[in-house]
């Protein structure tokens, strides 16, 4: 069964906590940065490593502190990524996430994740998220590299002149639900000429 339900986080507005400063929190903090770029993240690590820094320098939204993994860190956050190498502090991590009502990531580690990172697709306004229900982070990457490959940036284009029809739209719900549906008819209709 999949029962994973996707929602599109503001992340610019909310404070993540990543925990970590080794390759798996530099993966993870790329990832993130890539599709948020000013994402609140504050990092708390024992050490960082140099690949680590070199991403987290290219957001000023992105706070370093040095020191081991405390609960203390919890405080204000909404979500929390653990990505240390060191499974009894990751657990701690979670449960006391957990016992805050927290959302936590364990990064690679499904069984301890209330919620999966996924590949993802930005063009413009258009964005896509990709999971494989934990099954193949490899597929997700690659069905992410395919699918910003094949969509064409232009895409925003049409989203943004879709937006400005809208807008010019006078009438009720009613109205505006038929006519957007009618105009947007041709992205779905299959051809018959063939
Ligand atoms: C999509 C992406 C997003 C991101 O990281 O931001 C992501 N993993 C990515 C890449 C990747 N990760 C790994 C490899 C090496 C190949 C391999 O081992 O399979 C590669 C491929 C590569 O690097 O080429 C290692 C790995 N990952 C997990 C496990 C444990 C397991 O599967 O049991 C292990 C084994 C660890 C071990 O051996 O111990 C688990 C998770 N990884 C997830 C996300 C979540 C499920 C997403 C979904 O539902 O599909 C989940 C469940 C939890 C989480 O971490 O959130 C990102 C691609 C970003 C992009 O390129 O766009
Ligand atoms: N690197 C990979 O590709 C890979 C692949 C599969 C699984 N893993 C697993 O993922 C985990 C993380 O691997 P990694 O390669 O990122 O390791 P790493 O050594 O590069 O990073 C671990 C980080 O955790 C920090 N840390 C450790 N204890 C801490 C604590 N108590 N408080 C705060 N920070 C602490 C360290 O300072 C370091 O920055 C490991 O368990 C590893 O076996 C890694």
């Amino acid at each position: 069964m999949n029962h994973l339900y996707p929602i599109f986080l503001k992340v610019h507005e909310l404070n993540v906590l990543l925990v970590g400063g080794g390759f798996v929190a530099t993966e993870k903090l790329e990832f993130l940065l890539k599709s948020s770029p000013e994402a609140q993240v504050t990092v708390v690590s024992k050490e960082f490593r140099p690949e680590f820094l070199e991403v987290a320098a290219k957001a000023d939204t992105v706070t370093l502190i040095e020191d081991l993994y405390h609960e203390k860190y919890l405080g204000g956050k909404h979500l929390v990524i653990g990505a240390t190498d060191n499974k009894a502090v990751n657990r701690q991590i979670r449960d006391e996430a957990k016992e805050r009502f927290l959302l936590v990531n364990i990064a690679d580690t499904p069984e301890l994740c209330d919620f999966y990172l996924g590949g993802i697709v930005t063009k413009g306004n258009l964005k896509i998220a990709i999971s494989t229900n934990g099954k193949s982070p490899t597929t997700a990457k690659r069905l992410r590299q395919l699918l910003e490959e094949v969509l064409p940036e232009e895409i925003d284009d049409l989203l943004l002149n879709l937006n400005a029809y809208r807008e010019t739209l006078k009438g009720d719900f009613e109205f505006k639900v038929k006519a957007m549906n009618e105009i947007t008819e041709g992205l779905v209709r299959k051809d018959t000429r063939n």
